[in-house]
């Protein structure tokens, strides 16, 4: 790996020739000896922050033969994208996200893996960062989805919804934005990367969720909550959704959705969902992470987990370490749950007993924290037990919201002001 970036830097060196390469190798080797950036499939990360004069600098490696890299089981790094960053680059954390996303497509990893030449790999690097190839639909789907668009747009008219939530990854390769025809404001909910496609022409507004739970409903719901974190609807809106089974070509649903009304219990009052210090970014984060853990457990085993979101002062007072904290003495920067790295290791630790304590800017203050905040007042549904007690007490007694994985159910729930909605469906765990 050492000669892999000292080759990677050379040939940056020629292109701005101001680059101290020297103290950038360093701080690479450094990085990686602390955490392991290789992020899976053959493809690894690393990356630095340095005085460079320039925002970012990327640069892209391929090695078929594969390169032998640390905490990586014996897998070989094929592809090592290196990302050199301004000390002053502010959203770091989201262009290394960004990045890791794209490379979870094997496809594309494959393909860059495979190419015969610097242009070919170039052209097909490029094709990945625009998204994915928009896949034909056969006439006969089409027409049913056009009656289906149609249908939706009558509706949403007819019952004035404010606007149209679509849910695009019922499309292998995402919509065919040239379907997409309604006149009124529409926002396309997709987990595939929208950035730069034809998307942003046709839609007011693209939604992209890191995880969504199979269940279509649980999925609407979780679209909305984000859109609500984002400002993107409010909760005076009415919402016209369509969709149909993940990749099955097919819009099979058209719904109507009063945002209140859907999430009335938990803001009874307050329009303020998200606390005042938790960036939307961040709640959203854990919310994608809940959801894999809910939906994919960790090893093929069921586990349950609590994230405790933002008032992290009031939040510490009512908190007592069951472990030694795992994230104690890191870099803000390092363990903070937007940085892509940090997936892992949240879901290694995941399998402690304990909350999470993370602040509202994502950096994780703790894992294995015993909640001590008690309510006795309220009644939680039966078959909840104290990990849904503990989230409901500490979200009523401090501004935190609260997000719990059922290792009974898979089910993921969130808690603010001690009140419960369900974000995903319960599903049924058999054992072994
Ligand atoms: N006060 C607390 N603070 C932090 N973690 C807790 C607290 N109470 C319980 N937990 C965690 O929850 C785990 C499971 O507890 P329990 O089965 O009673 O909860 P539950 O609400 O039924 O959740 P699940 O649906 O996951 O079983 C415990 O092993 C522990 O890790």
């Amino acid at each position: 790996m050492k000669g892999a970036l000292g080759e990677m830097l050379a040939a940056c060196s020629q292109r701005f020739e101001d680059l101290k390469t020297e103290p950038l190798l360093r701080g690479l080797l450094a990085r990686e000896a602390t955490m392991t950036t290789y992020l899976g499939l053959g493809v690894s990360l690393p990356h630095v922050r340095a005085k460079l004069g320039r925002r970012y600098i990327l640069a892209l490696g391929r090695s078929r033969a594969g390169i032998d890299h640390d905490g990586t089981d014996g897998e070989r790094s094929h592809i090592v994208i290196m990302l050199l960053a301004d000390e002053k680059s502010r959203d770091y954390l989201q262009v290394l996200a960004a990045i890791a996303r794209l490379v979870k497509e094997p496809e594309l990893v494959q393909s860059l893996v495979e190419s015969d030449s610097v242009d070919m790999l170039y052209d097909r690097l490029i094709a990945g960062l625009g998204g994915m190839q928009v896949r034909r639909v056969p006439q006969k789907q089409n027409r049913m989805n056009r009656l289906m668009i149609r249908e939706a747009d009558r509706v949403a008219k007819g019952a004035e919804c404010d606007a149209i939530l679509v849910m695009g990854d019922v499309f292998i390769g995402g919509i065919d934005t040239s379907m997409w025809t309604p006149k009124i404001k529409s926002i396309l909910v997709t987990k595939s990367g929208a950035d730069g496609t034809s998307a942003f022409d046709a839609f007011a507004e693209v939604i992209q969720v890191r995880s969504f739970s199979p269940q279509r409903l649980a999925q609407v719901r979780s679209a909305i909550l984000v859109a609500l974190t984002r400002g993107i609807i409010s909760f005076t809106d009415r919402l016209c959704c369509i969709g149909g089974v993940q990749g099955s070509n097919q819009f099979d649903t058209v719904g109507v959705v009063d945002v209140e009304r859907e999430f009335q219990t938990l803001l009874t009052g307050n329009a303020d969902l998200l606390p005042d210090d938790v960036k939307p970014e961040v709640f959203e984060r854990v919310i994608a992470v809940a959801t894999e853990l809910g939906v994919e457990g960790r090893e093929g085993k069921p586990v349950g987990c609590l994230f405790v979101v933002g008032a992290s002062a009031q939040v510490e007072k009512l908190t007592k370490p069951l472990v030694l904290n795992p994230f104690y003495g890191y870099k803000d920067e390092d363990r903070n749950i937007l940085n892509p790295f940090m997936d892992e290791t949240v879901k290694e630790f995941s399998t402690i007993d304990g909350a999470f304590v993370i602040q509202g800017d994502g950096v994780v203050v703790s894992a294995g924290s015993l909640i001590q905040a008690t309510d006795s007042e309220h009644l939680l549904p039966s078959g909840l037990g104290s990990r849904h007690a503990a989230a409901a007490a500490i979200s009523l007694a401090t501004q935190c919201i609260a997000v719990v994985v059922s290792a009974s159910t898979g089910q993921v729930t969130l808690f603010r002001r001690g009140v419960m909605l369900p974000l995903t469906e319960k599903k049924v765990i058999t054992e072994g």
